[in-house]
């Protein structure tokens, strides 16, 4: 059995009418590590709204809640993290805002020389990918499992996979290494749903 965990990523664009509600059911579903909140080009407001609405469904349930992109705006509402990629606010900002005891995790791509200078600077994770086409992003690399072998033999710092994973999929991920799947498409886009999709994603990383 692997220790590998789901990192649930909120679809592109939300309504918060009826999200925060699909969220808490598929929090209650299974096994979820955190949610990154994780919204391009909307307001700060939006974002601020956003927060309020979907941090109490996740925190209550001891789900860390990770706010992509924006450490200014994680620190005031009272995220558990934040996200930032290479051309973001750079690891050494966001951890001085965000303070040592917040979670910082840093885009890697498919570079081994950038995750081992994101793990000497102190990030809490390294993300690697994009390991599959997706629609979600267009993905500045393309990533092989391997890279996730070779990490966990050399640290101990956790790696994230992203990038169009999905139930079918993510099987080679998690015996590659990977401590967390980080997944967007493949439950808000499941086809039964995304209850049923956390459902199948805990399944298929116990190996069944
Ligand atoms: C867990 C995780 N890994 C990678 C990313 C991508 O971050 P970034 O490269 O900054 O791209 P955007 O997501 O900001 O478009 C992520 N968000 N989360
Ligand atoms: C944010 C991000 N960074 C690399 S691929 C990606 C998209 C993740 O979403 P999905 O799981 O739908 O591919
Ligand atoms: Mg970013």
């Amino acid at each position: 059995m692997s220790d590998c965990r789901l990192y649930l990523i909120t679809p592109p664009r939300i309504d918060l009418a009826t999200f925060p509600a699909q969220l808490a059911s598929a929090l209650d579903a299974g096994d979820v590590a955190c949610v990154q909140l994780r919204l391009k080009m909307v307001g700060d407001d939006d974002i601020r709204r956003a927060i309020d609405a979907l941090r109490p469904i996740a925190q209550d349930r001891d789900v860390a809640f990770i706010l992509n992109d924006r450490p200014d705006l994680a620190a005031t509402g009272g995220c558990d993290g934040v996200h930032v990629g290479q051309e973001d606010t750079p690891y050494t900002q966001a951890r001085k805002i965000m303070g040592r005891d917040a979670i910082v995790g840093v885009t890697c791509h498919d570079s081994r020389h950038l995750a081992m200078v994101a793990g000497e600077d102190g990030a809490d994770y390294v993300a690697f990918g994009a390991f599959f086409d997706t629609a979600t992003k267009e993905p500045k690399a393309r990533a092989e499992p391997e890279i996730l072998s070779w990490w966990q033999e050399m640290m101990e710092i956790p790696c994230v996979a992203i990038g169009g994973i999905t139930v079918d999929n993510c099987a080679a991920l998690v015996k590659a290494g990977a401590d967390f799947l980080a997944v967007s498409g493949g439950v808000w886009n499941h086809a039964d749903g995304p209850v049923a999709a956390v459902k199948a994603f805990n399944q298929r990383i116990a190996g069944r």
